[in-house]
């Protein structure tokens, strides 16, 4: 195994430093460190180390889709990102219901060696709504998952939540909630206001997700377990889990990139490429979760990197499926919306893209300070780069970025999965 010597960059946290890397974990971290024969060395210098990013939501499509994406094609957009792991949804096809699914989604991210998969165990059988998946067995299997999701649908059934709750509980799990109730969303097409009304679009009211999130932290204040929110969009979601937290209640939540950035008017141009569940809110619901990101009160970002194949999004608004990919230019994302606004520094982008994912999926591996004795998962960022996002550039099988033809901050430049880089000069590395 080639060792490495990242020498001269800002180490998040700490100082600007060398770091040897060799045999799997970071070794050596100092000025003029000795230096082993057969070193590779990587001029760090303007360069930000951060921990390598774990994503809590991602969907890989495989089983099921394979010409939106799979999991060899999602790790690799992921460790374009600067991730070293990443969590898969399990609404695929066959449903992510079974020890089998998720053993063979989990093995399919080892054999890739691109970026570790942790996959997701859907919460009812078929992401139906009506019984209980066996969520010992998928707990018990190889994968050993640890998070729980009918992702795409909401668990609406409250009875059906609260056992679930209680089950996950016996080993530590969580249940994360697409917070969506569905009577309120009949046929919801974007975010509903002033504008759904002009475009003749159906609206998803901010109410929808908030009345599950609050009903949802009140079971699980009742059974004692742990809720972890996906990606909250609205300004009275951020007020929800700001007060329950300030009670003492247990729940964790995750905003995307997009969220971060982006708002309801994009949608005026019937573009699909802007359709996404939840909906793209308003300019004072993205002031919100900014702030909620910032004061701690959303745990983490997360990408919901959902990627769709063209005839899926090229069509008319109502016809399109919801959902944008994420992966590659998430950190770009952050760094603009957080960073250079002020709002947030890089080591509060480790806490909310590392380390706090990877306490709520429980990846120990993952999301360690960058510290001698630490697995060398590591990723290095040039905040000063600026790069204009190109669709058909995307290591991902599909292309439906919402970022196209802008210019964002930040660049990836190399990613390393335990001692082995994924990524070097800003390209994989196989
Ligand atoms: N976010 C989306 O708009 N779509 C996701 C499902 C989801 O995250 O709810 C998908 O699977 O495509
Ligand atoms: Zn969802
Ligand atoms: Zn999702």
């Amino acid at each position: 195994m080639t060792a490495y010597l990242i020498t001269g960059a800002s180490i998040v946290g700490a100082e600007v430093a060398d770091l040897l890397i060799d045999g799997g974990e970071i070794v050596a971290i100092g000025n003029d460190l000795d230096r082993p024969e057969d070193v590779e060395i990587i001029d760090g210098s303007g360069l930000i180390a951060l921990p390598g990013l774990v994503d809590l939501h991602t969907h890989l499509r495989e089983p099921g889709r394979e010409d939106a994406e799979t999991v060899l094609t999602g790790t690799r957009a992921a460790a374009m990102g600067g991730f070293t792991a990443v969590h898969a949804m399990a609404n695929t096809d066959p449903v992510a219901d079974t020890a089998g699914v998720v053993e063979q989604v989990w093995r399919l991210g080892r054999e890739g060696g691109y970026c570790d998969v942790f996959p997701i165990g859907a919460v009812t059988v078929g992401l139906k709504g009506t019984q209980l998946a066996e969520l010992g067995a998928m707990a018990d299997s190889a994968a050993r998952v640890r998070v729980f999701s009918d992702d795409g649908q909401c668990v609406w059934d409250a009875a059906l939540m609260r056992r679930a709750l209680e089950y996950v509980k016996a080993f530590g799990g969580v249940v994360a909630q697409h917070a969506q109730e569905p009577r309120l969303t009949q046929g919801a097409q974007m975010n509903e206001g002033a504008l759904s009304g002009v475009l003749g679009l159906t609206g998803w009211p901010s109410v929808a997700e908030e009345s599950i999130i609050a009903r949802d932290i009140l079971l699980n204040a009742h059974v004692g377990s742990k809720l972890h929110i996906c990606h909250l969009s609205t300004k009275g979601s951020v007020e929800i889990v700001r007060l329950a937290k300030k009670r003492g209640l247990e729940v964790t939540a995750e905003v995307t990139p997009h969220h971060l950035l982006l708002t309801e008017d994009l949608a005026a141009s019937y573009n699909p490429v802007y359709k996404v569940n939840p909906p793209l809110r308003t300019k004072e619901d993205v002031e919100a979760v900014r702030e909620g990101l910032a004061d701690g009160t959303i745990d983490i970002v997360a990408t919901d990197h959902a990627p769709h194949p063209v005839e899926d999004k090229d069509c008319e608004w109502s016809a399109a499926a919801f959902g944008m990919t994420g992966l590659e230019t998430a950190v770009s994302v952050v760094q603009h919306a957080m960073i250079d606004t002020g709002l947030m520094s890089w080591a509060d982008l480790a806490d909310r893209l590392s380390y706090r994912p990877a306490a709520i999926g429980q990846v120990g591996d993952h999301g360690q300070p960058l510290e001698v004795g630490s697995p060398a998962n590591v990723t290095l960022i040039d905040p000063a780069a600026q790069r204009t996002v190109v669709p058909s550039e995307t290591a991902s099988l599909s292309r439906n970025t919402p970022f196209d033809g802008m210019t964002l901050p930040g660049r990836v430049v190399a990613t390393f999965l335990r001692g082995t880089p994924t990524v070097l000069d800003g390209k994989l590395t196989k």
